[in-house]
C-alpha cells in the first residue's frame, strides 16, 4: 500500500533530523507505554484467579499494589509523551514557518500582487499548522500502533488459536471499513478547508480597507458579501461534521460488535473450562484496548491524506521561484552613486508598458526631480532602481554595473527607499525605525531622530525609544510618520535615495520640518525625487518630466525653468499659482467647506 511519497519522507527528516534526541526519547517512551498498556490487564488476571481461587492475602496486595505502581507510571510517561510530541511538531512546525516566510519575502512583487494577505497566512500558518501531528506523531504513532496491534494479537493467540483467529479477521475488516468511511469524508474537509482559506482572504482585505470602506458607504455591501461567503460555507460545514459524527457512530457500533464476539468466544472457552475467570477479563481487556490501536492507525492514514494536500502546497510555494534573480557582485561604493537608464522598457503586463525607452543619466550627488502627471510612471520608475521588478528591454546601472549582476541585499543596502504611504509596524519605536536589527545602537537612533527633527518628539515619549507604536502608525502625525521614514534612511546611510513626497498636505511647522529634513537627506547623496511640494522642486538639479511612460523633457532644472517654452516652466507657472491661491485663502474660508 503506498504510505508515503519519497518527498514527504525528505520533508519529514528535514525538520526531524535536528532534534533526533528528542525523536528517539519519543520512541523509547512510547514503546515504554505500550508495555505498561499490556502488562496491567495481566496483573488483573493474576489478581482475579487469585481471589477466585482463595489465593494468599498477600499475593493480592502485592498484586493489588503493582497494579498501582504500573498506572502511575503509565500516566508518568504519558506526560513525557505529550511534551514530547509537542516540542517535537512546535519546533520543527516553527521552522518550517521560518523557512516559507523567508522564502516568500524573497519573492520579486509579481508573486505577492496576486496574492490576498489573508491567502499567504493561510498557506504559511493554516497548512503548517495542519502539518503539526505529522510532524510528532506520524512514523511513531502509526508504528507503535502496528506494534501493539500486533502484541494484543499475540497475546489472543497465546490464550487460545480460535480467540487469536477472530480477532486477527476482526482487527483487519474494522480498518478497512473505517479507512473506506474516512476516504468519504476527506473530499469534504478539503472543500471546508478551501471554504475558509477564501474567507480568510476576504476577511483580510476587507479589515485592511475598512476606512474606505467606511468612507464610501460600502459597509452593508461588505456585509452582504461575508453574508453570502458563510451562506456557501455552512451547508460544507454541515455535510462534514455530519460526516464526522456518522462515523463515530459506526465505530462505536463496530467495537461493540467486537467486544460481543471476542466475549462469546471467552465465555464458550471458560464454560468448557479452558481458561480461568481471570484469563476472561483479560480477553475483555485486550479486546477493548484493540480499538486504540486501529483507530490510531486508520486517523494516522487519514492524517497522511490531509497532510499530503498541504505538504503539495508547502513544496508548490518552496518551488516558486522568483522572476529576480539574484546577482553576486557587491557594491564597493560608499559615497555617492551615479545612475544610468539605459532605454529601458517595462510593463506590469507583457506588451502593455507603462515606461518606454527610458534613457537618462544622473551623475553621483546630483538630485532628479520627477515630474509628470499621474500615472505617467513615476513610481513605476523607482521601483525598477530599487529591483522590486526588472525592466523588458534595456538595461539600468550603478556606477556603470548592470543592476542584474548586484547582489540584492548589497544593491538595497545602497539605496533607501521612501515611499508616499509609510509602513510602521506595531512594534517599538526603536524597532520601527531599526527594522528589528539590533546591532544598531541606541546613540545611532537617537542621532538620526535629531536629524530629522525629532529630539523633541522622542523626549515627549513615555518610554522613550521602547515606546509602543499603534497598530499602522496609530497616534502618529502624517508628518511624523514621514519623518520617521527619513530617520529610518539615515540610520543605513545609502549613496542613493528614492523619494515619493507625501502629497498631503502638512501644517506649515511641519512642513517646514520636513523641508529641513528632506535637504539633509539629499545632501551628498544621488537621490530621485518624485516632487509633490514647489519647495522640493526647487531644491532639485534636473528635471525629468515623464508623460505616458515617456521622458518628455530632461535637464538641468534652472535651464528648463528659464525656457519659457519649455513644459517644465509652464507646469511650474501653474503649480505656484494653485500653490499660491491656496495658501492664500482665509482660515474660515476653509472651515467652512
Ligand atoms: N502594481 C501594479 N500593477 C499593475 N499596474 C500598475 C501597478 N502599479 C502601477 N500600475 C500602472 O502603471 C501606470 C503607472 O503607474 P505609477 O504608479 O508608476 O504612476 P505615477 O506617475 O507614480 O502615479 P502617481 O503620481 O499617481 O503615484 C499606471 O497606469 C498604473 O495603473
Amino acid at each position: 500500500m503506498h504510505i508515503f511519497r519519497k518527498r514527504d519522507l525528505l520533508l519529514l527528516t528535514t525538520y526531524l533530523k535536528p532534534q533526533w534526541k528528542n525523536v528517539l526519547l519519543l520512541a523509547v517512551s512510547l514503546l515504554i507505554s505500550i508495555g505498561l498498556q499490556l502488562l496491567n490487564p495481566q496483573i488483573l488476571r493474576y489478581f482475579i484467579d487469585t481471589a477466585v481461587y482463595h489465593g494468599a492475602n498477600a499475593s493480592l496486595i502485592g498484586a493489588g499494589l503493582l497494579f498501582i505502581g504500573v498506572a502511575l507510571a503509565k500516566q508518568g510517561i504519558s506526560i513525557a509523551n505529550t511534551y514530547l510530541n509537542t516540542n517535537v511538531a512546535w519546533t520543527a512546525t516553527n521552522q518550517l514557518r521560518t523557512d516559507l516566510v523567508a522564502h516568500c519575502l524573497a519573492l520579486d512583487l509579481d508573486y505577492h500582487k496576486t496574492r490576498t494577505a489573508g491567502e499567504m497566512i493561510e498557506r504559511i500558518d493554516g497548512d503548517v499548522n495542519a502539518l503539526t501531528n505529522f510532524f510528532s506523531q506520524f512514523v511513531l504513532n502509526l508504528l507503535t500502533s502496528l506494534l501493539l496491534l500486533l502484541a494484543i494479537l499475540i497475546l489472543f493467540f497465546t490464550i487460545n488459536t480460535w480467540e487469536g483467529l477472530a480477532m486477527a479477521v476482526f482487527s483487519g475488516a474494522a480498518l478497512l471499513i473505517l479507512m473506506q468511511l474516512r476516504r468519504r469524508a476527506v473530499p469534504l474537509w478539503k472543500e471546508g478547508r478551501q471554504a475558509i482559506t477564501t474567507l480568510y482572504g476576504f476577511l483580510s482585505e476587507r479589515l485592511v480597507g475598512t476606512e474606505d470602506i467606511r468612507a464610501n458607504g460600502a459597509a452593508s455591501y461588505v456585509l452582504h458579501r461575508f453574508y453570502l461567503l458563510l451562506r456557501a460555507w455552512s451547508p460544507i460545514f454541515r455535510k462534514s461534521t455530519r460526516a464526522g459524527a456518522m462515523m463515530g457512530i459506526i465505530s462505536l457500533l463496530l467495537f461493540v460488535l467486537g467486544s460481543v464476539l471476542s466475549l462469546s468466544i471467552g465465555t464458550a472457552l471458560w464454560m468448557q473450562g479452558t481458561i480461568s475467570i481471570g484469563t476472561v477479563y483479560l480477553i475483555f481487556s485486550y479486546t477493548d484496548q484493540l480499538s486504540q490501536p486501529i483507530q490510531q492507525i486508520q486517523q494516522q492514514l487519514q492524517d497522511l491524506q490531509q497532510a499530503e494536500a498541504c505538504i503539495r502546497r508547502i513544496e508548490e510555494l518552496r518551488e516558486t521561484q522568483s522572476a529576480l534573480v539574484d546577482g553576486t557582485q557587491e557594491i564597493n561604493a560608499s559615497s555617492a552613486l551615479d545612475v544610468t537608464f539605459d532605454t529601458v522598457t517595462f510593463g506590469y503586463v507583457a506588451d502593455e508598458p507603462v515606461l518606454q525607452q527610458l534613457s537618462f543619466h544622473l551623475a553621483a550627488g546630483r538630485v532628479l526631480g520627477i515630474v509628470g502627471r499621474t500615472g505617467s510612471g513615476k513610481s513605476t520608475l523607482s521601483r525598477l532602481l530599487f529591483r522590486l521588478y526588472d525592466p523588458q528591454v534595456g538595461e539600468i546601472r550603478l556606477n556603470d554595473q548592470p543592476l542584474p549582476t548586484l547582489q540584492l541585499r548589497s544593491l538595497r543596502q545602497h539605496i533607501g527607499m521612501v515611499t508616499q504611504e509609510v509602513q510602521l509596524f506595531h512594534a517599538t519605536v526603536r524597532d520601527n525605525l531599526t527594522l528589528f536589527n539590533s546591532a544598531i545602537s541606541d546613540e545611532k537612533i537617537k542621532k538620526a531622530l535629531l536629524e530629522v527633527d525629532l529630539a523633541n518628539w522622542l523626549a515627549t515619549l513615555p518610554d522613550g525609544l521602547d515606546t509602543m507604536l499603534g497598530t499602522a502608525g496609530e497616534g502618529l502625525s502624517a508628518g511624523e510618520a514621514q519623518l520617521l521614514a527619513f530617520a529610518r534612511v539615515f540610520l543605513t546611510n545609502p549613496g542613493i535615495v528614492v523619494l515619493d513626497e507625501a502629497s498631503s498636505r502638512l501644517d506649515p511647522a511641519t512642513e517646514h520640518q520636513i523641508e529641513r529634513a528632506v535637504d539633509k537627506l539629499l545632501n551628498g547623496r544621488t537621490a530621485l525625487v518624485i516632487a509633490h511640494r514647489l519647495k522640493t522642486i526647487q531644491r532639485v538639479d534636473d528635471i525629468l518630466l515623464l508623460e505616458e511612460g515617456r521622458i518628455r523633457e530632461w535637464g538641468p532644472r534652472m535651464e528648463l525653468e528659464q525656457d519659457p517654452d519649455s513644459h517644465f516652466s509652464r507646469l511650474l507657472h501653474t503649480a505656484q499659482e494653485i500653490d499660491s491661491a491656496v495658501t492664500s485663502q482665509p482660515e474660515s474660508a476653509n472651515e467652512a467647506h
